[in-house]
């Protein structure tokens, strides 16, 4: 049989028979299970289906009579289960209730079969705690999405959610201190209730130490706000004090704290899981163990609080070195909180590659493994799928069988257009935390084979232009059936910017190749205008770049960044630079589209770059004094007319009166002159662009003499 459980479980007999779904089903159970989770999904399963003489199904706990005949067979592990398929019965048997709703997520899953299998499944989880913390910067999860979640969980054995957008008021600085309004009050005991039905422990996380001040005022303040989330159905609540500086950054008062916490408010409510912390020092690169941060908490925090730990670095993948540099410190087994795919600090690219690179020999050095997803709830399932696969059964975990069964789980109708999508969409990019992902894997080699053999020799290998034209017709066709697929909108929804890219890259990638192809046939004519074409393409790509996604850290849409566009850019330069010798002609080689071109006949401007971030331009800056000539200038002209905002430069002075001259050249080829106002206290400059379109503005020197001046920025912002 090649259905795979998931999660992997520990153990898992067929008996090569199966039987027919049964239409109708009798529940034998004890009496007080009527309201568990796991007699819920059961009831849901056989919807109106359960009749007193239907196909009997057991469900029990260990200590049941019901089924004390299987009492060996049953794991002593937490939330382990046992689960029978046989010809006359189906037997269910949790070591806890939680064991018993996951041995019917396990029954559920081959119910999707035509026919059950005869199984024996014996399975428990590696790790006591897993699951994620919605824990990133940027625009919280909505609550549908959330709902989506927690169902997911469920399905997948993750048992923990920790409930910690960082742009959430009340959950940090300045509204920690106060109450949920009446509305997302409501929208957060749905949540609870949610995660009850599956067995989803759901901790709500505060994070006050940005402003919190060590007295019984805040101390009090904190419980109370703890007190307002127990009344909504809390059971678990989180302290973290990531990202902060000043008072809150002490060891000793957070160890007080949460010792107080677990004193006055878990231990006297009695039904609160154990509390969990994140450190302000939370990880290895960042940790200073002479100056006892770590020892100090690990020798004062009570022994049953946990502590978070996101490895070597912030973002990092978790080894047994990691583990053995953690533990002894905090005198605990750490509480992984996994930065993957978080992509915060990536917001321009979409991380739906396979989950790798953690330890399968830490099972018994971590306490938990959550992980910080992206702010893209349903293109995060991917990479959770996978998470809770490994965390329930490190040793059996297998990367790629995994990122396969994620996406058919997540779409089985469109599985191949999604992991081609997926396999092409993984890498980060350059990132200031170093990390990342493999992608395009399969087609590496061909991309690489092409590569060489036309730049270095101008000839085409022939076997990797076939399968690089195949990949790029797949891409194309991908991107289309997703987009216009009927099933799981809201990942299309979430990831539609990246399908409109992507499609471009493929269909760039055709026209490259058709360039080369005509470049070494001496197609002179077909080729100038696929360069046209290609350009063509360039310019959407750009424009998709900065229409959508417009966020102000890592704004627009990356797709293919990896391997596809740095080939096709780089056969796209090499074909031209061939034309261009072959023809004697001077067309364009920069492949990568750029609206701006600066000019300029002050010498030590004409050659900064220019760059295009989302809608924003900017020449870079310099670091020496500019000797700017008397009626130099520096022109910024636009591929194409363009609404612009505001234009700020920054020369070192605000003392340009009578010295330079800002002008806009409009659309009808007048110039008009702009004021130029102080921007800031110190030498910042600001010009209104004005409503009507410019096709570009110039800076000029008009004192009659040489001027001296910085050159720190200028930049100018699209509408
Ligand atoms: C524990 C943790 O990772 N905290 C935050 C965090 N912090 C950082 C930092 O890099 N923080 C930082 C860097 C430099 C200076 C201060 C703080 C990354 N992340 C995550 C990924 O961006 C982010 O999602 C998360 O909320």
């Amino acid at each position: 049989q090649n259905f795979q459980i998931q999660p992997t479980p520990q153990q898992y007999v067929t008996l090569q028979d199966s039987l027919e779904i049964p239409l109708q089903v009798s529940l034998i159970t004890d009496k007080s299970y009527e309201n568990l989770p796991a007699v819920s999904l059961v009831e849901n399963l056989w919807k109106g289906q359960i009749k007193e003489n239907g196909f009997p199904i057991y469900l029990g706990i260990q200590g049941d009579k019901l089924v004390k005949k299987y009492k060996k067979n049953i794991p002593n592990k937490s939330e382990g289960y046992y689960l029978s398929i046989e010809k006359d019965k189906i037997i269910v048997a949790g070591a806890d209730e939680q064991g018993l709703f996951y041995g019917i997520q396990t029954l559920a899953q081959l119910l999707t079969l035509p026919k059950l299998p005869l199984v024996q499944v014996t399975d428990y989880p590696d790790l006591p705690y897993r699951g994620v913390v919605e824990g990133f910067y940027g625009t919280p999860w909505s609550q549908d999405a959330r709902l989506r979640q927690l169902e997911f969980y469920g399905k997948n054995k993750l048992n923990v959610y920790l409930y910690g957008p960082k742009d959430d008021p009340y959950h940090s600085t300045p509204n920690w201190r106060k109450p949920y309004p009446p509305q997302e009050a409501a929208q957060l005991k749905a949540l609870v209730d949610k995660a009850k039905e599956n067995e989803v422990i759901f901790y709500w996380a505060i994070h006050p130490g940005q402003d919190i001040r060590w007295n019984t005022e805040d101390r009090d303040a904190l419980m109370k706000k703890f007190e307002s989330m127990y009344e909504l159905g809390v059971r678990a609540f989180a302290v973290f004090f990531d990202d902060i500086s000043g008072e809150g950054t002490k060891a000793e008062k957070q160890a007080e704290l949460l010792n107080y916490l677990d004193d006055n408010f878990v231990k006297v409510k009695g039904d609160v899981a154990p509390l969990v912390m994140c450190p302000t020092e939370y990880n290895k690169s960042w940790s200073d163990v002479k100056g006892g941060y770590l020892t100090t908490l690990g020798d004062k925090l009570n022994k049953g609080i946990q502590i978070m730990w996101t490895g070597d670095r912030v973002i990092a993948c978790i080894d047994k070195p990691s583990m053995e540099f953690i533990n002894p410190l905090l005198k605990r087994k750490a509480y992984i909180w996994w930065n993957f795919p978080v992509s915060d600090y990536v917001r321009d690219h979409l991380l739906m590659g396979p989950v790798y690179g953690n330890g399968l020999d830490i099972k018994d050095d971590m306490a938990a493994f959550v992980s910080n997803p992206m702010e893209r709830a349903e293109a995060s399932k991917i990479a959770l799928y996978s998470i809770a696969d490994y965390a329930w059964n490190l040793e059996s975990y297998d990367s790629d069988n995994s990122w396969k069964r994620a996406i058919q789980d997540l779409m089985p109708q469109h599985a191949k257009y999604l992991e081609t999508f997926a396999a092409h969409n993984s890498d980060l990019g350059e990132n200031g935390h170093g990390f990342r992902r493999d992608e395009s894997v399969a087609l590496q080699p061909a991309l690489k084979a092409l590569q060489e053999s036309y730049t270095k020799e101008g000839k085409i290998d022939e076997k990797a232009y076939l399968e690089v034209s195949d990949a790029c017709q797949q891409i194309i066709l991908s991107a289309d059936m997703l987009m216009a697929s009927k099933t799981n909108r809201p990942l299309i929804e979430e990831i539609k910017p990246w399908l409109i890219q992507f499609k471009l890259v493929g269909e760039y990638g055709q026209q490259v190749l058709q360039m080369i192809q005509e470049q070494a046939t001496g197609k002179t004519e077909d080729f100038k205008e696929t360069y046209a074409h290609a350009q063509a393409l360039q310019v959407q790509m750009g424009e998709v770049d900065a229409t959508y996604n417009q966020n102000p850290y890592q704004p627009g849409v990356k797709s293919g960044s990896k391997c596809l566009m740095p080939t096709f850019n780089s056969l796209f330069e090499a074909s031209t630079i061939r034309y261009n010798q072959q023809q004697g002609t001077q067309l364009d080689t920069r492949a990568e589209y750029q609206p701006y071109t600066l000019n300029s006949d002050v010498s030590q401007l004409a050659l900064l770059p220019v760059r295009r971030k989302g809608r924003t331009g900017a020449v870079s800056s310099s670091n020496e004094v500019i000797l700017w000539q008397s009626n130099g200038q520096l022109t910024l002209a636009m591929d194409y007319p363009r609404t612009l905002g505001n234009i700020v430069l920054d020369l070192g002075t605000l003392d340009i009166e009578g010295k330079f001259v800002l002008e806009v050249q409009t659309a009808d080829g007048n110039w008009k002159t702009l004021e130029l106002k102080p921007a800031n206290n110190k030498t910042l400059l600001v010009a209104q662009a004005g409503s009507e379109q410019v096709v570009q503005f110039r800076l000029k020197n008009t004192s009659g003499t040489l001027q001296k001046v910085y050159f720190k920025r200028c930049s100018f912002n699209e509408l």
